[in-house]
Protein backbone atom coordinates (compact mmCIF):
# COMPACT_ATOMS: atom_id res chain seq x y z
CA UNK A 1 0.00 0.00 0.00
CA UNK A 2 1.71 3.46 -0.87
CA UNK A 3 1.20 6.23 1.77
CA UNK A 4 -0.24 9.45 0.61
CA UNK A 5 0.56 12.06 2.90
CA UNK A 6 2.86 11.90 6.64
CA UNK A 7 2.38 13.71 9.59
CA UNK A 8 5.10 13.95 12.10
CA UNK A 9 4.71 15.67 15.41
CA UNK A 10 7.88 15.89 17.47
CA UNK A 11 9.94 13.03 15.85
CA UNK A 12 13.93 13.44 16.10
CA UNK A 13 14.33 17.09 15.06
CA UNK A 14 10.59 17.17 13.03
CA UNK A 15 8.86 19.38 15.17
CA UNK A 16 5.69 19.72 12.69
CA UNK A 17 5.78 18.85 9.45
CA UNK A 18 3.02 17.91 7.47
CA UNK A 19 4.54 16.03 3.76
CA UNK A 20 1.95 14.96 0.71
CA UNK A 21 4.36 11.75 -1.28
CA UNK A 22 4.40 11.36 -4.83
CA UNK A 23 3.04 7.44 -5.46
CA UNK A 24 6.04 6.73 -7.06
CA UNK A 25 9.50 8.66 -6.36
CA UNK A 26 10.23 10.80 -3.92
CA UNK A 27 13.56 12.78 -3.37
CA UNK A 28 14.65 13.91 -0.13
CA UNK A 29 17.53 16.61 -0.35
CA UNK A 30 19.09 18.15 2.07
CA UNK A 31 22.81 18.84 3.87
CA UNK A 32 24.13 17.13 6.79
CA UNK A 33 21.98 16.70 10.07
CA UNK A 34 19.14 18.49 7.98
CA UNK A 35 16.56 15.74 9.20
CA UNK A 36 16.43 13.47 6.13
CA UNK A 37 17.45 10.21 8.18
CA UNK A 38 14.31 11.45 10.53
CA UNK A 39 11.90 11.51 8.17
CA UNK A 40 12.52 8.11 6.12
CA UNK A 41 13.04 6.18 10.02
CA UNK A 42 9.50 8.08 10.89
CA UNK A 43 8.11 6.43 8.14
CA UNK A 44 9.99 3.08 8.66
CA UNK A 45 8.44 3.72 12.43
CA UNK A 46 4.46 3.59 10.87
CA UNK A 47 5.86 0.00 8.79
CA UNK A 48 7.91 -1.54 12.00
CA UNK A 49 6.57 -0.29 15.15
CA UNK A 50 10.87 0.57 15.82
CA UNK A 51 13.63 2.49 14.18
CA UNK A 52 15.95 1.17 12.21
CA UNK A 53 18.47 3.43 14.01
CA UNK A 54 18.19 2.47 17.29
CA UNK A 55 16.28 -0.07 19.62
CA UNK A 56 15.69 2.40 22.54
CA UNK A 57 12.63 3.97 20.36
CA UNK A 58 12.14 6.95 23.76
CA UNK A 59 15.13 8.55 21.81
CA UNK A 60 13.08 9.08 18.60
CA UNK A 61 11.23 12.02 20.87
CA UNK A 62 11.97 15.27 20.40
CA UNK A 63 15.06 16.25 22.88
CA UNK A 64 12.86 18.84 24.53
CA UNK A 65 9.46 17.18 24.35
CA UNK A 66 7.44 14.15 26.23
CA UNK A 67 5.68 12.71 23.56
CA UNK A 68 5.82 11.64 19.59
CA UNK A 69 3.15 11.28 16.93
CA UNK A 70 3.09 9.88 13.41
CA UNK A 71 0.17 9.36 11.35
CA UNK A 72 -0.18 7.83 7.64
CA UNK A 73 -2.57 8.08 5.25
CA UNK A 74 -2.84 5.22 2.42
CA UNK A 75 -3.96 6.16 -1.03
CA UNK A 76 -7.22 5.39 0.00
CA UNK A 77 -7.13 7.56 2.52
CA UNK A 78 -7.13 5.39 5.36
CA UNK A 79 -5.38 6.91 8.34
CA UNK A 80 -2.78 5.31 10.98
CA UNK A 81 -1.68 6.95 13.73
CA UNK A 82 1.16 6.33 16.03
CA UNK A 83 2.22 8.34 19.64
CA UNK A 84 4.27 7.27 22.48
CA UNK A 85 4.93 8.88 25.03
CA UNK A 86 8.23 9.04 27.45
CA UNK A 87 6.52 7.38 30.82
CA UNK A 88 4.20 5.18 28.67
CA UNK A 89 5.89 1.76 27.90
CA UNK A 90 3.88 1.16 24.88
CA UNK A 91 2.45 2.78 21.72
CA UNK A 92 -0.69 4.36 21.67
CA UNK A 93 -1.35 3.37 17.86
CA UNK A 94 -4.94 4.34 16.08
CA UNK A 95 -6.90 3.35 12.63
CA UNK A 96 -9.34 5.88 11.44
CA UNK A 97 -9.27 7.82 14.72
CA UNK A 98 -9.87 4.24 17.14
CA UNK A 99 -7.67 2.45 19.08
CA UNK A 100 -5.74 -0.98 17.82
CA UNK A 101 -3.76 -3.06 20.14
CA UNK A 102 -1.65 -5.02 17.65
CA UNK A 103 1.19 -3.29 15.11
CA UNK A 104 0.90 -5.58 13.17
CA UNK A 105 -1.71 -4.47 12.13
CA UNK A 106 0.08 -1.47 10.58
CA UNK A 107 3.32 -3.72 9.70
CA UNK A 108 0.74 -5.78 7.62
CA UNK A 109 -0.40 -2.77 6.13
CA UNK A 110 2.54 -0.80 5.17
CA UNK A 111 5.24 -3.51 4.44
CA UNK A 112 8.14 -1.43 4.47
CA UNK A 113 11.42 -2.12 3.06
CA UNK A 114 15.01 -0.16 3.93
CA UNK A 115 18.81 0.43 2.23
CA UNK A 116 21.20 2.42 4.39
CA UNK A 117 24.88 2.76 4.22
CA UNK A 118 25.36 0.61 7.20
CA UNK A 119 22.67 -1.91 6.28
CA UNK A 120 25.26 -4.14 4.27
CA UNK A 121 27.85 -3.62 7.04
CA UNK A 122 25.36 -4.86 9.18
CA UNK A 123 23.72 -7.54 7.13
CA UNK A 124 27.25 -8.92 5.81
CA UNK A 125 28.66 -8.47 10.11
CA UNK A 126 26.75 -10.79 11.35
CA UNK A 127 23.51 -13.36 11.89
CA UNK A 128 21.36 -10.82 13.07
CA UNK A 129 20.87 -8.62 10.60
CA UNK A 130 20.17 -11.58 7.90
CA UNK A 131 17.55 -13.39 10.38
CA UNK A 132 15.54 -9.94 10.77
CA UNK A 133 15.69 -9.58 7.09
CA UNK A 134 14.77 -12.93 6.23
CA UNK A 135 12.05 -13.26 9.19
CA UNK A 136 10.21 -10.07 7.94
CA UNK A 137 9.88 -11.62 4.49
CA UNK A 138 8.17 -14.35 5.86
CA UNK A 139 5.82 -12.27 8.12
CA UNK A 140 4.53 -10.96 4.92
CA UNK A 141 4.65 -13.82 2.68
CA UNK A 142 3.70 -16.79 4.76
CA UNK A 143 0.81 -16.18 6.88
CA UNK A 144 1.39 -19.13 9.17
CA UNK A 145 5.22 -17.42 10.12
CA UNK A 146 3.84 -14.65 12.85
CA UNK A 147 2.16 -17.74 15.19
CA UNK A 148 4.84 -20.12 14.36
CA UNK A 149 7.33 -17.86 15.19
CA UNK A 150 5.23 -16.34 18.65
CA UNK A 151 4.67 -20.33 19.61
CA UNK A 152 8.69 -21.00 18.88
CA UNK A 153 9.64 -17.64 21.02
CA UNK A 154 7.18 -18.76 24.13
CA UNK A 155 8.92 -22.37 23.90
CA UNK A 156 12.18 -21.42 23.37
CA UNK A 157 11.67 -18.88 26.53
CA UNK A 158 10.38 -21.67 29.19
CA UNK A 159 13.14 -24.63 27.53
CA UNK A 160 16.04 -21.74 28.50
CA UNK A 161 13.85 -20.97 32.36
CA UNK A 162 14.64 -24.71 32.76
CA UNK A 163 18.25 -25.08 31.29
CA UNK A 164 18.95 -21.90 33.68
CA UNK A 165 17.62 -23.29 36.88
CA UNK A 166 19.23 -26.69 35.79
CA UNK A 167 16.05 -28.62 35.82
CA UNK A 168 16.71 -31.77 34.05
CA UNK A 169 13.40 -32.56 34.74
CA UNK A 170 10.20 -34.10 32.59
CA UNK A 171 9.33 -30.25 32.25
CA UNK A 172 12.56 -29.94 30.34
CA UNK A 173 11.99 -33.09 28.55
CA UNK A 174 8.43 -31.35 27.65
CA UNK A 175 10.13 -27.95 26.62
CA UNK A 176 12.62 -29.80 24.84
CA UNK A 177 9.98 -31.94 22.53
CA UNK A 178 8.01 -28.94 21.84
CA UNK A 179 10.69 -26.88 20.89
CA UNK A 180 11.74 -29.92 18.40
CA UNK A 181 8.60 -29.47 16.34
CA UNK A 182 8.58 -25.48 16.82
CA UNK A 183 11.58 -25.36 15.19
CA UNK A 184 10.96 -28.31 12.73
CA UNK A 185 8.08 -26.15 11.69
CA UNK A 186 10.64 -22.79 11.27
CA UNK A 187 12.93 -24.29 9.75
CA UNK A 188 10.86 -26.10 6.84
CA UNK A 189 8.96 -22.54 6.27
CA UNK A 190 11.97 -20.93 6.16
CA UNK A 191 14.01 -23.02 3.96
CA UNK A 192 10.71 -22.80 1.48
CA UNK A 193 11.44 -19.02 1.85
CA UNK A 194 14.67 -19.02 1.26
CA UNK A 195 14.02 -20.97 -2.11
CA UNK A 196 11.48 -18.66 -3.61
CA UNK A 197 14.42 -15.33 -2.54
CA UNK A 198 16.77 -17.02 -4.29
CA UNK A 199 15.08 -17.41 -7.68
CA UNK A 200 13.35 -14.11 -6.95
CA UNK A 201 17.40 -12.52 -6.47
CA UNK A 202 18.35 -14.06 -10.07
CA UNK A 203 16.49 -11.87 -11.66
CA UNK A 204 16.96 -8.82 -9.87
CA UNK A 205 21.15 -9.51 -10.00
CA UNK A 206 20.51 -10.53 -13.81
CA UNK A 207 19.22 -6.19 -14.06
CA UNK A 208 21.99 -4.88 -11.25
CA UNK A 209 25.07 -7.26 -11.33
CA UNK A 210 24.99 -9.30 -14.55
CA UNK A 211 28.60 -10.42 -14.95
CA UNK A 212 28.17 -12.15 -11.52
CA UNK A 213 24.85 -13.11 -11.41
CA UNK A 214 25.39 -16.77 -12.45
CA UNK A 215 28.20 -17.51 -9.63
CA UNK A 216 26.19 -15.94 -6.52
CA UNK A 217 24.38 -18.49 -4.59
CA UNK A 218 22.44 -18.81 -1.22
CA UNK A 219 22.87 -21.13 1.54
CA UNK A 220 20.49 -21.34 4.02
CA UNK A 221 21.30 -22.92 7.69
CA UNK A 222 18.53 -24.04 9.72
CA UNK A 223 19.85 -23.58 13.24
CA UNK A 224 21.53 -27.09 13.28
CA UNK A 225 23.98 -29.34 11.27
CA UNK A 226 21.87 -30.42 8.20
CA UNK A 227 22.85 -34.37 8.42
CA UNK A 228 21.94 -34.95 12.33
CA UNK A 229 18.57 -34.63 13.86
CA UNK A 230 18.03 -31.55 16.04
CA UNK A 231 16.68 -34.42 19.15
CA UNK A 232 20.47 -35.64 18.68
CA UNK A 233 22.19 -32.37 18.45
CA UNK A 234 20.41 -31.23 21.70
CA UNK A 235 21.14 -34.52 23.50
CA UNK A 236 25.26 -33.49 22.23
CA UNK A 237 24.95 -30.35 23.20
CA UNK A 238 23.29 -31.19 26.41
CA UNK A 239 25.89 -30.51 28.98
CA UNK A 240 27.25 -27.63 26.85
CA UNK A 241 23.46 -25.81 27.19
CA UNK A 242 23.90 -26.40 31.14
CA UNK A 243 27.21 -24.30 31.59
CA UNK A 244 26.07 -21.01 29.20
CA UNK A 245 22.37 -21.30 30.47
CA UNK A 246 20.50 -21.56 27.11
CA UNK A 247 19.31 -23.45 24.01
CA UNK A 248 22.39 -23.60 22.12
CA UNK A 249 20.80 -25.10 18.76
CA UNK A 250 17.39 -24.51 16.77
CA UNK A 251 15.59 -22.24 14.18
CA UNK A 252 16.57 -19.08 16.25
CA UNK A 253 20.36 -20.09 15.50
CA UNK A 254 19.54 -20.05 11.50
CA UNK A 255 21.30 -17.69 9.20
CA UNK A 256 21.72 -17.38 5.86
CA UNK A 257 24.77 -16.92 3.72
CA UNK A 258 25.85 -15.54 0.11
CA UNK A 259 28.61 -16.95 -1.96
CA UNK A 260 29.97 -15.59 -5.09
CA UNK A 261 32.12 -18.72 -6.66
CA UNK A 262 31.96 -20.70 -3.14
CA UNK A 263 33.51 -17.64 -1.38
CA UNK A 264 31.68 -15.53 1.30
CA UNK A 265 30.12 -12.71 -0.52
CA UNK A 266 32.11 -10.09 1.48
CA UNK A 267 35.21 -11.10 0.90
CA UNK A 268 34.56 -11.20 -3.06
CA UNK A 269 32.58 -8.29 -3.76
CA UNK A 270 33.52 -4.14 -3.35
CA UNK A 271 31.12 -2.16 -1.06
CA UNK A 272 29.19 -0.45 -4.19
CA UNK A 273 28.87 -4.27 -5.52
CA UNK A 274 27.54 -4.57 -1.92
CA UNK A 275 25.37 -2.38 -2.05
CA UNK A 276 24.14 -3.35 -4.96
CA UNK A 277 23.74 -6.94 -4.26
CA UNK A 278 21.68 -5.64 -1.27
CA UNK A 279 19.38 -3.80 -3.21
CA UNK A 280 18.79 -6.69 -5.53
CA UNK A 281 18.21 -9.05 -2.09
CA UNK A 282 16.10 -6.11 -0.87
CA UNK A 283 14.07 -5.81 -4.55
CA UNK A 284 13.80 -9.80 -4.76
CA UNK A 285 12.13 -9.86 -0.85
CA UNK A 286 9.57 -6.62 -2.23
CA UNK A 287 8.84 -8.81 -4.94
CA UNK A 288 8.16 -11.97 -3.10
CA UNK A 289 5.91 -9.38 -0.94
CA UNK A 290 3.56 -7.87 -3.83
CA UNK A 291 2.98 -11.09 -5.47
CA UNK A 292 1.70 -12.79 -2.32
CA UNK A 293 0.35 -10.13 -0.72
CA UNK A 294 -1.18 -8.42 -3.63
CA UNK A 295 -0.20 -4.84 -2.16
CA UNK A 296 3.38 -3.05 -3.38
CA UNK A 297 6.14 -2.41 -0.60
CA UNK A 298 7.59 0.75 0.04
CA UNK A 299 11.15 1.42 -0.32
CA UNK A 300 13.01 4.02 1.44
CA UNK A 301 16.75 4.56 0.63
CA UNK A 302 18.51 6.84 3.09
CA UNK A 303 21.89 8.14 1.66
CA UNK A 304 22.24 7.10 -2.27
CA UNK A 305 25.79 8.26 -2.00
CA UNK A 306 28.91 7.90 -4.02
CA UNK A 307 29.62 4.21 -4.26
CA UNK A 308 27.70 3.57 -7.23
CA UNK A 309 29.52 4.22 -10.35
CA UNK A 310 27.70 6.18 -13.67
CA UNK A 311 26.33 2.38 -15.11
CA UNK A 312 25.43 1.04 -11.55
CA UNK A 313 23.53 4.21 -10.97
CA UNK A 314 22.03 3.56 -14.86
CA UNK A 315 21.02 -0.52 -13.47
CA UNK A 316 19.82 1.25 -10.44
CA UNK A 317 17.63 2.87 -12.27
CA UNK A 318 16.38 0.20 -14.57
CA UNK A 319 15.94 -1.92 -11.68
CA UNK A 320 13.69 0.35 -9.97
CA UNK A 321 11.19 0.92 -12.55
CA UNK A 322 10.86 -2.38 -13.11
CA UNK A 323 10.24 -2.31 -9.55
CA UNK A 324 7.25 -0.06 -9.91
CA UNK A 325 6.66 1.39 -5.98
CA UNK A 326 6.80 3.62 -3.73
CA UNK A 327 10.28 5.14 -3.38
CA UNK A 328 11.82 7.37 -1.04
CA UNK A 329 15.75 8.26 -1.71
CA UNK A 330 17.49 10.35 0.67
CA UNK A 331 20.83 12.23 -0.66
CA UNK A 332 22.89 15.15 0.23
CA UNK A 333 22.34 17.35 -3.11
CA UNK A 334 21.13 16.88 -6.66
CA UNK A 335 24.19 15.75 -7.93
CA UNK A 336 24.02 12.48 -5.75
CA UNK A 337 20.77 12.04 -7.70
CA UNK A 338 21.62 13.53 -11.22
CA UNK A 339 22.16 10.16 -12.97
CA UNK A 340 18.37 9.27 -11.85
CA UNK A 341 17.09 12.44 -13.12
CA UNK A 342 18.53 12.28 -16.53
CA UNK A 343 17.31 8.83 -17.19
CA UNK A 344 13.59 9.79 -15.93
CA UNK A 345 14.71 12.78 -18.78
CA UNK A 346 15.31 10.31 -21.21
CA UNK A 347 12.45 8.29 -20.66
CA UNK A 348 10.33 11.13 -20.69
CA UNK A 349 9.12 10.02 -17.60
CA UNK A 350 10.57 13.75 -15.63
CA UNK A 351 7.16 14.75 -14.98
CA UNK A 352 5.28 16.12 -11.91
CA UNK A 353 3.00 12.98 -11.57
CA UNK A 354 5.88 10.54 -11.62
CA UNK A 355 8.45 12.78 -9.01
CA UNK A 356 8.48 14.46 -6.06
CA UNK A 357 11.36 16.60 -5.03
CA UNK A 358 11.78 17.69 -1.32
CA UNK A 359 14.58 19.90 0.20
CA UNK A 360 14.96 19.55 4.40
CA UNK A 361 16.80 22.29 6.56
CA UNK A 362 16.65 22.24 10.20
CA UNK A 363 13.97 19.90 10.29
CA UNK A 364 11.63 21.56 7.91
CA UNK A 365 11.01 19.67 4.75
CA UNK A 366 9.60 21.52 1.85
CA UNK A 367 8.65 20.68 -1.72
CA UNK A 368 11.22 21.65 -4.33
CA UNK A 369 8.08 22.52 -7.54
CA UNK A 370 10.41 23.68 -10.32
CA UNK A 371 13.33 21.79 -10.95
CA UNK A 372 16.02 23.16 -13.54
N1 LIG B 1 15.66 13.12 19.65
C1 LIG B 1 16.05 14.17 18.94
N2 LIG B 1 15.49 15.39 19.13
C2 LIG B 1 15.87 16.46 18.42
N3 LIG B 1 16.83 16.43 17.48
C3 LIG B 1 17.42 15.25 17.26
C4 LIG B 1 17.08 14.06 17.97
N4 LIG B 1 17.84 13.03 17.53
C5 LIG B 1 18.65 13.55 16.59
N5 LIG B 1 18.41 14.88 16.43
C6 LIG B 1 19.05 15.81 15.50
O1 LIG B 1 18.37 15.72 14.26
C7 LIG B 1 19.22 16.20 13.23
C8 LIG B 1 18.90 15.48 11.95
O2 LIG B 1 19.49 14.19 11.94
P1 LIG B 1 19.35 13.24 10.66
O3 LIG B 1 20.14 12.03 10.97
O4 LIG B 1 17.93 13.08 10.29
O5 LIG B 1 20.08 14.12 9.56
P2 LIG B 1 20.38 13.79 8.01
O6 LIG B 1 19.79 14.91 7.23
O7 LIG B 1 19.94 12.44 7.65
O8 LIG B 1 21.95 13.90 8.02
P3 LIG B 1 23.09 13.05 7.25
O9 LIG B 1 23.10 13.54 5.84
O10 LIG B 1 24.33 13.45 7.96
O11 LIG B 1 22.77 11.60 7.39
C9 LIG B 1 20.64 16.04 13.75
O12 LIG B 1 21.22 17.31 13.83
C10 LIG B 1 20.48 15.47 15.16
O13 LIG B 1 21.31 16.07 16.10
Amino acid sequence: MSIDSVYVNNFRNLVEQRIQLNRQLNFILGDNGSGKSSFLEAIFFVGHGKSFRTTKSDTVCHFDEEEFFINVKDEEQLSFGLSKHKDNVSFLIKKQGNRINKLSELADHFAVQIVTPESFKLFFGGAKERRKFLDLGLFHVEHKFSSSWKLFAKILKHRNACIKSRLDNQHFAYWTNEFIKASTVLAELRQAYCEQLANELTIWLDILMPELSSEITLSYFRGWSANKELVDTLVSFKEKEFKQGFTAAGAHKFDIKFLVSGKPIELKLSRGQQKLFLVALTFAQMKLIEQVKQVKAILLIDDIGAELDTESRSRFYQALKLLNCQVAISAIDIAAIQPLLDKLEQDKLKQQENYTMFHVEHGKISRIEEIG
